[in-house]
């Protein structure tokens, strides 16, 4: 099945959107027309460098406006159309799109529309070209795939065939059932098929196509069931991604591309069109390496929520810290001063690392040499969007490396007993990765996407979508800005999960822990939503402790001050609460914002 990305989903020059395409390893390009006039490149030029880059000239679109119009109107369109399909011969593109008439010019006659654009098939013919006429959704009278079907039927022409783009038709559909007409069409005349995704918005059709576009299993549409039809009908050309994206737009190309590359690759595997190794969810969390370059203020603050340092790396600079199920490394080797300190990798515990590593992998995951050390053990990883290393391992179990093997014990007081685990981790996201981490921790990693929530920074919006395995034993909280964030706030985080959060926090304080002070606002609003019993209030308010309900269970939680870029937050999650206490980040946020004020860091 060959692939073929536009032009328009990605950002720069025509010859850097070609290269990204090409380094990613898609099949095929369509043209669009703003980047070929835009570009110092002559059409056998671009021709040439398709050529050399190993890509195939699928498409070249759009024309607009051509069908159902006035004969003087038609026939310069029709001089208009010789033009391009001279340029199309030079540029090697035999298939061009045309996409439904929004002019005002336009009438609603589908015979008038079948007519003309046999005329333009004719004309197409002569050049060996072929048209392939698509519905917009906001098309003056097509704007259904059936409809532009039925007109293309009408017309009879060899050479014209329907465009099928995903977001026309899934922007428009109420169900399942109005797809079964895409079945009715042969496939030998679906000349093109377009897919992409976008998120369920209730807004203008236009805008929400041509700005939020994402690619496929970034959205809400079913785009893999639409897919299934298409295939159905016996259609043979390529998959390709027309995505417009405000956020693509400006990211750089290189990624964009290998991002588009993963979602097809995910799709392509949902409809069974091809089985990279399968999914190995991972089980937990073996642990969370934090970079730093001073190691005593987190030193420090480990000990204070109760930590123990238990072992040391035998060839580096590593610290293992523990506490219950919970691990934390604390490396001062490889950390950047400027970077300060930061989450740089985590360690999930996964059944079977090799096959996690393959199907990573075969998902475009950049794999990390195995061994960082030659004496040490041989671990898979791989890193993620923002750049977080992903460990594949396993603990104590036979016949496969332990990370643990790469650790001597240290004599060390008993750690406290009041943290059992990591709950999540929460990683800030660069801002144009959002989506593509999203889509990488669900295919690479195995895990499910919740919804995406807004949360309201003093300064900013934030999105934040957790993934997670199905019994949580793995949790990772993405969250992103929609300007440049202040690191320090928008911090990466880790969640230490407690049976007793008043019991924890206590214990941090006594141990010379500061945390984060949120205003009495907070507890009077707590007051009027829910009923506490006596003094519960108070002592939260006394703590710092902030409390959500959800139809599951209650979560208690709150924050100690920050370290770099990271700080830690105590959890205490009760009767299956499956969310991240969001209702209460923008008090949380506030909250750092005022620390930090006070305090400059
Ligand atoms: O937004 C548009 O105008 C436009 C143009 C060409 C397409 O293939 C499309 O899906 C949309
Ligand atoms: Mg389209």
């Amino acid at each position: 099945m060959r692939t073929s990305i536009a032009t328009v989903s990605l950002s720069g020059s025509l010859t850097e959107k070609l290269t990204a395409a090409s380094r990613a390893g898609f099949d095929g390009v369509e043209i669009f027309e703003n980047d070929l006039l835009a570009s110092p490149l002559t059409p056998e030029e671009i021709r040439a460098r398709c050529a050399d880059l190993g890509l195939t000239v699928d498409l070249y679109q759009p024309m607009r406006d051509i069908e159902a119009v006035p004969p003087d109107e038609f026939t310069r369109n029709l001089r208009r159309a010789r033009h391009k399909f001279e340029l199309m011969g030079r540029l090697g593109a035999d298939t061009v799109l045309v996409c439904s008439s929004v002019s005002p010019l336009a009438v609603d006659d589908d015979a008038l529309a079948a007519e003309q654009l046999s005329e333009l098939a004719g004309l197409a013919q002569d050049f060996g070209i072929r048209v392939a006429y698509e519905a917009l959704a906001w098309g003056r009278h097509v704007s259904t795939y059936d409809h532009a079907w039925h007109i293309v039927e009408t017309a009879g022409h060899p050479a014209l065939g329907t465009c099928l783009d995903s977001f026309h038709i899934l922007s428009r559909v109420s169900g399942p059932k109005d797809l079964e007409g895409i079945e009715a069409i042969p496939g030998e005349k679906i000349f093109f098929l377009q897919l992409a995704d976008a998120p369920l918005l209730a807004m203008d059709v236009l805008q929400w196509s041509r700005h939020y576009r994402c690619f496929p299993g970034q959205g809400g549409f079913d785009v893999a069931g639409l897919l299934g039809h298409v295939l159905r009908t016996g259609y043979d050309g390529p998959l390709s991604l027309e995505i417009f994206n405000d956020v693509f737009r400006q990211a750089e190309a290189g990624p964009t591309a290998v991002d588009a590359r993963r979602s097809l690759l995910v799709l392509q595997e949902a409809v069974g069109a091809v089985a990279p190794p399968a999914p190995v969810v991972p089980t937990g969390v073996a642990f969370a390496e934090l970079v730093t370059p001073d190691a005593d203020p987190l030193s420090t603050l480990l000990r204070a929520l109760g930590f123990a340092r238990t072992a040391r790396h035998r060839s580096k600079p590593v610290d293992l810290w523990q506490q219950g199920a919970a691990g934390v490394l604390v490396n001062t080797g490889t950390a950047v001063r400027r970077d300060g300190t930061r989450l740089a990798a985590i360690g999930l515990e996964s059944p079977d690392p090799a096959a996690a590593a393959r199907r990573a992998e075969a998902l475009l995951a950049p794999v990390l040499p195995r061994r960082r050390a030659p004496e040490d053990a041989l671990l898979d990883a791989v890193a993620a969007p923002d750049g977080t290393e992903l460990f594949f391992c396993a603990t104590n179990r036979p016949r496969l490396p332990d990370w643990r093997a790469d650790f001597e014990d240290v004599e060390h007081p008993a750690a406290a007993s009041d943290v059992s685990g990591i709950d999540h981790l929460a990683l800030t996201q660069p801002w144009h990765h959002f989506d593509e981490a999203a889509l990488f921790h669900r295919s690479v990693l195995g895990l499910k996407a919740q919804e995406s929530v807004d949360v309201a920074d003093p300064y900013g919006l934030l999105r934040s979508r957790a993934v997670t395995t199905p019994d949580g034993s793995v949790r990772i909280a993405l969250s992103v800005g929609a300007a440049p964030t202040d690191d320090t706030v928008h911090a990466q985080h880790i969640a230490l999960a407690t049976d007793d959060v008043v019991t924890a926090a206590r214990r941090f304080l006594t141990a010379g822990g500061r945390l984060l002070p949120i205003p009495v606002n907070y507890y009077d609003d707590l007051a009027a939503r829910y009923e506490f019993a006596d003094g519960e209030l108070e002592t939260y308010r006394e703590l710092g402790i902030l409390y959500d309900r959800d139809a599951h269970g209650t979560f208690r939680h709150c924050y100690t001050h920050t370290v770099g870029r990271v700080f830690f937050e105590l959890v205490q999650r009760d009767g299956g609460y499956r969310g991240y206490g969001a209702p209460n980040a923008p008090v949380r946020l506030a909250a750092q914002h005022a620390v930090r004020r006070l305090t400059g860091g």
